[in-house]
């Protein structure tokens, strides 16, 4: 009884401290958000802001001289420090290197990521990073991203707008987007078109599965692990979804890999791959130690964290820029004297006041918000901060764009000018401070695939189509891991004469 009594006050007490905080957080301005409360930690703070957790957390790092620690709720293993100080990511992310890895926490919070190389550290990343550097380099998987690239383009996004304008319809220019990429990153990691950018426009479980994926995943920063893995376990809240989207991609990636086995089976000699799954199939495990191409649960991990990789961050990259072209009819204007190219990679490479847009609108809306790093052992940053070891740091990729002290006063502004130079060519900014495809040995992989699709579609439609952006939408983004639409971007196309 007495036991009861006390556990009911201990509740009353939570209750009365997130109420005080309540009050208090909606008179005050945000750097009071980040107050420390008793028990509650600085979590209050965040969860009254969740729903412009992007746009506060700029205005907190402005405040607090782009780095501050947070303290989560007392136990909840939450504690982190944020910071987007270029100095203190340099040192990160490239001088120090070796002591910031991502860590056991964030491999627990994107278990279902399994051995991919989003989620390895050391020797298994090593073998990743090395393996898929020579297949992202590989003559064969170079020519087969273009000739899909350009096979969608012509054959089914272009069908598509034409319909969307000859019938005057809205459509959800994100989700084009989406399963744009979701076909053509498909191809070129599994071997198999997944059609899911067509007419009828299909239902495309993955691709909810992965959106589901995306968001429940970022809750789990906020919570104590064992709590997460207690509603995983019963298949509650969010936790659910991460169940479902598991489900999902085990499904797929099981008949990928075992049809993909039968037909080498049936071909007899192994060909050298194209495809990512060929590829890892027939991986040379002399020279790769740590890859395991008999395991299909290993083949799964690898494949499905390069699909998600580049379905989901162009995918967003296109909406976000197409969505400030609209706001910035001026800079569209700029655009179209460039656009010349017959989609050969080196030509696309010319499209330089292209290029500053797409630089310019990934600084505004980075479409992977957020890095994190876990350091080894203790070590101080440039701005003078400690770090003990296994402590969790983030660095806001999306504050880090915003910051006018990195940016200039005009940082919140869309200006694709800032991205070139007085001779008219590209002004090239270190990566520590344009962090949006990562720095230092972990750079994105995908980076120069990314940029030649976004261009093509880019160089596409701006080419051949007029589109108008429907009235009265929220644009805001989703408390998410990649940056996406939280409601998509509905427009109507019209085909420019
Ligand atoms: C606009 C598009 C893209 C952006 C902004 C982007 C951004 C990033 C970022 C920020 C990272 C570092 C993630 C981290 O360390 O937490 C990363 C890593 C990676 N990206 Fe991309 N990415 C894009 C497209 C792609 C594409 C199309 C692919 C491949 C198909 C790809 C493959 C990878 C891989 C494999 C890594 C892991 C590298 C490693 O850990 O060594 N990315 N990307």
């Amino acid at each position: 009884m007495a036991m009861i009594g006390l556990f009911g006050v201990l509740i009353a007490f939570i209750f009365f401290l997130v109420f005080q905080c309540f009050f208090v957080c909606k008179k005050s301005h945000n750097v009071a958000l980040l107050e420390n409360w008793p028990f509650l930690g600085m979590l209050p703070g965040i969860l009254f802001n969740l729903p412009r957790i992007f746009d506060w957390l700029s205005e907190v790092h402005e405040a607090n001289d782009m780095t501050f620690a947070f303290k989560g709720p007392w136990f909840s293993g939450t504690d982190m420090l944020f910071t987007v100080d270029p100095r203190n990511v340099n040192h990160m992310l490239s001088s120090k290197f070796p002591n910031y890895h991502r860590g056991p926490e964030f491999r627990k919070i994107f278990d279902i990521l399994g051995d991919g190389i989003v989620t390895a550290d050391m020797e298994l990343w090593e073998d990743l990073r090395k393996s898929g550097h020579a297949l992202f380099h590989h003559q064969n998987f170079l020519e087969l991203s273009l000739s899909c690239t350009t096979s969608k383009l012509k054959d089914h996004l272009v069908p598509f707008l034409d319909k969307a304008a000859e019938e005057n319809i809205v459509i959800d220019l994100q989700d084009v987007f989406k399963r744009f990429m979701f076909d053509t990153a498909s191809i070129l990691m599994t071997g198999y078109d997944q059609m899911s950018l067509s007419i009828e426009m299909p239902k495309v479980e993955f691709s909810e599965a992965a959106d589901f994926f995306e968001e429940a995943t970022f809750y789990r920063h906020l919570k104590p692990v064992i709590l997460w893995r207690l509603q995983y376990l019963i298949g509650v809240g969010t936790e659910r979804k991460i169940r479902t989207a598991s489900e999902i991609f085990n499904s797929l990636f099981a008949k990928i890999i075992s049809s993909r086995r039968k037909e080498e089976i049936s071909r007899g000699e192994k060909e050298p791959g194209i495809d990512a799954v060929t590829y890892y199939l027939n991986a040379d495990t002399t020279k790769y130690k740590l890859l395991k191409p008999s395991n299909d649960k290993f083949i799964r991990d690898v494949v499905l964290s390069l699909l998600l990789a580049g379905r989901d961050t162009t995918s967003s990259a296109l909406t976000w820029f197409f969505w400030l072209l609209s706001k910035h009819p001026q800079v569209m204007t700029k655009i179209p004297p460039d656009i010349n190219a017959k989609f050969d990679a080196t030509d696309l490479e010319k499209l330089v006041y292209l290029h500053a847009a797409l630089s310019e609108s990934m600084r505004l809306y980075p479409p992977v918000p957020f890095n994190h790093k876990s350091s080894s052992k203790s070590d101080v940053l440039p701005s003078g901060h400690k770090v003990v070891a296994g402590s969790k740091i983030v660095i806001s990729i999306y504050a880090l764009g915003r910051m006018r002290c990195v940016w200039g006063e005009d940082a919140s502004d869309f200006k694709p000018e800032r991205w070139i130079s007085e001779n008219g060519g590209l002004r090239s900014e270190p990566s520590s401070k344009f962090l949006v495809f990562s720095a230092g040995p972990r750079t994105c992989l995908g980076k120069r695939l990314a940029l030649l699709q976004m261009k093509m579609v880019a160089a596409e439609i701006i080419q051949n189509y007029d589109f108008k952006v429907v009235e009265g939408q929220k644009i805001e983004p989703v408390t998410s891991i990649i940056l996406r639409i939280k409601h998509g971007l509905k427009v109507t196309v019209s085909k420019n004469i």
